[in-house]
């Protein structure tokens, strides 16, 4: 593969992004001989493209790459695009370049936000892709072309094989109705088009999925479906990761000691993707798609439930027969300044969970706001639990239900490799151990995510045991007060702590009786 790859120029949208970062890094250090990664990169908040680039290769993502080749800057070229804009606002300049050099392009960027309004999401997620397919078709030496997709595109089923399945609706008949529907209109009308779909995002990639079919004549297409991507494996080092999405938010916030309780079924897969894998198959694809020309477009289904299952029981605390690795590793390696001990509940019971959000949730915020305005500081803890709530009620479809995968053209792909190839470029997660994963991840979103030292670990240990000081003197008080409260003040409620007071006595004397008996 690493061959195939040699003197190749590659172009890649999203580049700046999660998945996208991991793929500029691999290619360099894994073909070392590719010629050109075209970078479409548009400038953010005051930063130009090319300072957004340069900042991203001092990223430690890069230290690998910078270790074997420290002057691997030269091969990177960003391209100022911005995808939303007609002809995705690449000069007719850069537009020539890339026509006549592109032998490859991997198209990643995408809005992945679950609240996106449609208008948006159509925009990127369609509309820019098939803009970036027009290029595409424009480009002398092009031998293929990947588009990164999701494995929830077509969440709508329960079993998904590795083909397009027919659009919710033909997705340029949409794109002439909204374009003059005002943006309320369109927020009225998102529910009914989505249907049975939960999001703007997974309706729009399955639109998307459809629009590159389109091009299977003219193009070397394969489509790549990744589930939830989280941290890296292996690769460049184990547990990298760089953002909130998904499960890593959920993490930090149970690690952080925040999130206590959420809406899971705990026996349903939990279909984790680490990001080193996805991308692995993800060259693996690019060279097969030029090097094989399959006749049509070749699904890959990136997915880790059919071969080695992980429920989501196994994450967070659960009593029947799972481990519960995320709470476990926040505890032996517990995140800075948490707020309360790492402790997670997961049901999938919605009034059990109302209570848990009441009593863990609410209840906790609203003391320590009370704390808060007491002291004269700014309330803010049930601010954060609101933001928390909207962002775990949007995550809960994906964690409440299990779907099945077919991986049979992933299979396919690894025969195709050779033995060399599958290690250098290993997707092959029967090999996966999710206690170590699970682990690192956790690790991973300290170290890279928060940004905390791992020599601030005693310290963290050290608050931890504070908060659980605090929690024992706060339940004494709590059960004093109760005590003070109604026995001061209730005949009844006398008579019943007399009646317990006796009981107990009783049960004591028994046992002190019947342990003299038997010594
Ligand atoms: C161990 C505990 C027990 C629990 C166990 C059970 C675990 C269940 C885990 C369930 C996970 C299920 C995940 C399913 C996902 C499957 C989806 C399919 C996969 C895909 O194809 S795409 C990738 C998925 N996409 C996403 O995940 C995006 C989802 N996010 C959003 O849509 C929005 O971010 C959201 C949630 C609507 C919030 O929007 P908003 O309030 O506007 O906030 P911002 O995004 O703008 O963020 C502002 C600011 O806050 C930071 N941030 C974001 N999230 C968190 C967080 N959870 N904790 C802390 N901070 C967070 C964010 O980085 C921004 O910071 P800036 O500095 O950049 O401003
Ligand atoms: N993360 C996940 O769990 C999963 C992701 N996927 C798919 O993988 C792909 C990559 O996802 P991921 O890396 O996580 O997403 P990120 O949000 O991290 O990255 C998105 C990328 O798209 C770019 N982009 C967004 N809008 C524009 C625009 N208007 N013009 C130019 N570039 C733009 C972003 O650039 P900028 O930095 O300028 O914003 C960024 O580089 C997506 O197609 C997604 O659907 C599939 C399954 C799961």
């Amino acid at each position: 593969m690493a061959e195939y790859y040699a003197g190749k120029s590659v172009l890649i949208t999203g580049a700046t992004g999660f998945m996208g970062k991991v793929l500029v890094e691999k290619l360099l250090r894994s073909c070392p001989e590719v010629k050109a990664l075209y970078l479409l990169v548009r400038p953010k908040a005051g930063q130009s493209m090319q300072q957004r680039v340069s900042e991203m290769m001092t990223c430690k993502l890069f230290d690998r790459v910078r270790e074997d080749d420290p002057d691997f800057h030269r091969k990177i070229i960003p391209i100022s695009s911005e995808l939303t804009q007609p002809g995705l606002a690449i000069s007719p300049q850069d537009g020539e370049k890339l026509a006549s050099c592109i032998n490859i392009v991997f198209h990643c960027a995408a809005t992945i936000r679950f609240d996106e309004p449609l208008k948006h999401a159509l925009q990127l997620n369609v509309i820019a892709t098939q803009q970036l397919l027009s290029l595409a078709k424009q480009m002398h030496h092009l031998e293929a072309f990947i588009h990164i997709s999701t494995a929830y595109a077509n969440c709508n089923r329960k079993h998904i094989d590795e083909v397009i399945y027919p659009p919710p609706v033909e997705p340029r008949k949409l794109i002439e109705s909204l374009e003059w529907m005002d943006d309320g209109i369109v927020r009225d009308i998102t529910p009914r088009l989505i249907g049975d779909r939960p999001n703007t995002y997974t309706y729009t990639k399955a639109l998307a999925e459809f629009v590159v079919q389109q091009e299977q004549d003219q193009l070397n297409i394969a489509i790549i479906r990744p589930s939830i991507v989280g941290a890296s494996w292996q690769e460049p080092f184990p547990g990298w990761i760089d953002n909130f999405n998904g499960p890593s938010g959920v993490f930090i916030a149970a690690g952080k000691g925040i999130l206590r309780t959420m809406r899971a079924n705990n026996d349903a897969v939990a279909d984790l993707i680490p990001v080193d894998v996805v991308i692995n198959l993800t060259l693996a694809a690019g060279w097969y798609t030029a090097v094989h020309r399959p006749k049509s477009a070749l699904v890959y289904n990136c997915t880790t439930g059919g071969i080695n299952p992980f429920h989501w029981g196994e994450i967070g605390t659960y009593t029947g027969i799972y481990q519960h690795h995320v709470i476990s590793s926040f505890k032996r390696n517990p995140l800075e300044q948490a707020f309360r001990r790492p402790n997670a509940n997961i049901t999938s019971n919605y009034l059990i969970n109302q209570y848990w959000i009441l009593v863990s949730h609410k209840f906790p915020a609203f003391i320590y706001d009370l704390f808060l305005r007491l002291s004269g500081q700014k309330p803010q803890m049930m601010r954060i639990f609101n933001r928390l709530h909207k962002a775990i009620g949007l995550l809960e479809y994906f964690s409440s239900q299990d779907w099945e995968w077919n991986s049979e053209n992933l299979n396919m792909l690894m025969s195709q490799m050779t033995p060399e190839d599958r290690k250098t470029f290993n997707f092959d997660v029967r090999q996966l151990n999710w206690p170590e994963y699970i682990e690192n991840y956790c690790i991973g979103t300290k170290k890279y995510v928060l940004n905390e030292d791992m020599s601030d670990i005693p310290a963290a240990r050290q608050h931890l045991r504070k908060l659980r000081n605090i929690r024992y003197t706060f339940n004494t008080v709590l059960v004093v007060f109760i005590w003070r409260v109604f026995i001061a003040r209730s005949q009844m409620a006398r008579n019943i702590w007399y009646f317990v007071v006796s009981l107990c006595f009783k049960f004591l004397s028994y046992f002190r009786a019947s342990s003299t008996l038997t010594n």
